[in-house]
């Protein structure tokens, strides 16, 4: 067999072995060993710009910055296609995609043979975390796509040096396989033309947990493709933290301080989506509060020594919502990607070289290129980009990014918030009792779906966790490492646990609660709990503000609308028991104990109630 060119290399034996038994199957022109160095990755941008995938943006408006446009069936990731590859079936659990590993293996293998002739493979080494954490966590992609190696080297630590740290160590690794499923050679031997963002009708973004492996076929898109992130950090990473007794979870990690000085750490779940990035770039609206972003996405979390739970971020860029990021609702955001270094996906493109989407300014443009390429101006009937169009941005530009992002020992998490978009039903906010009926709230947490996964929007459905999508095994199981982990805990350390909605609407279908900067003063009133300073009302949800503990001063929303988004309604709740049910039904006798009485307690306050 012919030697394939080869640029770099490692002397990780394993690691080498397995990356030439990949080339050899996937058969591609050359294999090029990602370094991380500046000089590479000007070289892959300009690749990019030559195949039309990248149009480089104005030096004078995003400096070093890159607009794409996907193909316009790959915006999404596709739940649909994903599978949780576990050896049992019952190890995926009733929540996920499953299919015997051999089999797929079998079916897909095929697909991978010669899927990358005529282009590039490349070999990107990273590690999801801190290269100094006491455990690091290793991975290596190889993908066929160079927007996935520039998109990588925002989003993960990745390069030589963690590399040379891997071969050191003999480090175990995660395997992440890509490929866009687009050869340049066709069956008959004929050479084909590529296109700016090539991928294939064909879509499986399959992980195998008990082999640390991914394969993800036929997409471009982040979610699917940059296999470091929802893939590793939580898929796999879900697994991983349930046998070594860890947490990872789809949280924000959010540093505050009040006027007083005090410091608190708190992490948010939303499904995506739902507010996760904002909130983490939060700027507070009531005077003297500071807020300070550790995290936009992922918290891997374990007990320090002290007792307390901590949290670190794992990952080492942004990939955010672009549509509704503006400088009224997110300054922090607008401020971070004006310093460059970053790429914007289906968003729109303004005249001057600059980009733009819905949500930015309030003025709209007289005229844009939209995410399909088209010209289009402020007539048009169409969005000028696509509702999961996405900014990708390193996180070390945040402007006010925590100086114990750097920090491989985490950050002590005081709360934890859960939440989702619900039009009704769920309150701005309520208090967990304790851990066990936070892991209850937590199991059952519902939003409308969104447009980061393909498939209908709008739609209330179950999201345990926020984590629907990303839960690497059976859901039944990771609730009883919840309940598990709150066992281990001093519950005196554990975080306090909050549900929160800003997205309840009133009968016209506006928003109640402002949102936003605007979020901080239900930040304040979960301080004020940890610090003891108010009391709460019992409920059958939880444990309710006091009205007058939310700090409404400066707000421009009526007491009316205030009222009505805290509001807890006995009838709204007595009408989502039974969906509550049919959820807890899907998991049988597996479901903990514990969820099943803390939901029957729920049924028989709620009736005590009404009968009040
Ligand atoms: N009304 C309202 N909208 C919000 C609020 N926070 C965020 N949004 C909007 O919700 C959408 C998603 O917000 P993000 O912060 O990007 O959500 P995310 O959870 O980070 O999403 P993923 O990155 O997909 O996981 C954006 O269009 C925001 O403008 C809020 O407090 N109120
Ligand atoms: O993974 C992605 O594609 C984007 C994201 O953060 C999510 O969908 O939660
Ligand atoms: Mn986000």
């Amino acid at each position: 067999m012919q030697e394939i060119k080869t640029t770099g290399g490692t002397t990780h034996k394993e690691l080498d072995a397995w990356v030439k038994e990949v080339a050899a199957h996937v058969r591609p022109d050359e294999v090029v060993w990602i370094d991380g160095s500046d000089e590479e990755n000007e070289r892959i941008n300009n690749l990019l710009v030559e195949a039309g995938t990248f149009t480089k943006l104005a030096e004078d408006k995003k400096p070093n910055s890159y607009h794409a446009l996907s193909d316009p069936q790959d915006v999404a990731r596709v739940e649909d296609q994903t599978y949780i590859c576990s050896t049992e079936e019952k190890d995926a659990g009733p929540t996920n995609n499953w299919m015997d590993p051999e089999q797929m293996k079998a079916k897909l293998w095929p697909l991978f043979e010669g899927s990358m002739q005529g282009r590039t493979m490349y070999v990107i080494p990273f590690v999801m975390g801190h290269l100094e954490a006491e455990d690091p966590k290793f991975g290596v992609e190889i993908t066929d796509s160079a927007y996935v190696v520039a998109s990588m080297r925002i989003m993960a630590r990745i390069g030589r040096k963690i590399l040379s740290r891997m071969e050191e160590t003999d480090a175990v690794y995660v395997k992440g396989l890509h490929s866009v499923g687009a050869p340049l050679v066709a069956e008959d031997g004929q050479d084909v033309r590529d296109v700016p963002w090539p991928c294939n009708e064909t879509k499986y973004i399959v992980h195998f947990p008990e082999e640390l492996a991914i394969w993800s076929y036929g997409s471009g898109y982040g979610g699917n493709a940059l296999l470091g992130k929802k893939c590793y950090a939580l898929r796999i990473a879900s697994v991983m933290a349930r046998d070594e007794g860890w947490m990872a979870e789809h949280m924000l990690i959010l540093k505050l301080t009040s006027p007083e000085g005090e410091v608190h750490y708190i992490a948010g779940a939303f499904p995506s989506a739902c507010g996760k990035t904002n909130l983490a770039m939060i700027e507070p609206t009531i005077p003297g509060w500071k807020a300070e972003l550790v995290g936009d996405d992922i918290s891997w979390m374990r007990f320090g020594p002290d007792g307390r739970l901590y949290a670190v971020n794992p990952e080492f860029g942004l990939f955010g919502v672009a549509p509704g990021t503006g400088r009224d609702t997110n300054p922090v955001a607008i401020e971070t990607i004006e310093q460059g270094n970053s790429i914007f996906t289906n968003v729109a493109r303004t005249p001057d070289g600059d980009v733009w989407w819905e949500g930015m300014t309030q003025e709209k443009p007289a005229e844009l290129i939209d995410w399909h390429g088209q010209k289009w101006t402020p007539d048009s009937d169409q969005l000028s980009s696509h509702p999961n169009s996405r900014f990708c941005t390193p996180i070390n530009q945040v402007p006010n990014i925590a100086a114990e992002y750097e920090d491989p020992r985490g950050v002590p998490i005081s709360a934890i918030m859960f939440g989702g978009r619900r039009k009704t039903t769920v309150p701005l906010v309520t208090e967990s009792r304790d851990w066990q009926h936070a892991t209850f709230i937590a199991s059952t947490l519902s939003s409308e779906t969104t447009a980061a996964a393909t498939g209908a929007v709008g739609v209330v459905r179950r999201d345990p966790m926020a984590m629907l999508p990303f839960m690497g095994y059976n859901a039944s199981d990771y609730f009883a490492h919840w309940l598990q982990i709150g066992k281990q805990a001093d519950a005196a350390k554990l975080p306090k646990v909050f549900l929160v909605n800003w997205f309840r609407r009133d009968e016209d279908g506006g928003f109640l609660w402002p949102g936003f900067g605007e979020n901080s003063r239900v930040l304040k009133w979960m301080v004020d709990r940890i610090e003891g300073r108010v009391d709460a009302q019992e409920s059958p949800i939880g444990l309710l503000p006091m009205p007058q503990d939310i700090d409404t001063d400066g707000l421009d929303t009526s007491t009316e609308d205030v009222t009505k988004a805290l509001a807890f309604d006995p009838e709204e709740w007595r009408a989502e028991l039974p969906l509550i049910r049919d959820w807890f039904d899907k998991f049988g006798a597996d479901l903990p104990g514990a969820l099943e009485d803390e939901l029957a307690t729920l049924e028989q306050r709620l009736t005590e109630e009404v009968q009040a």
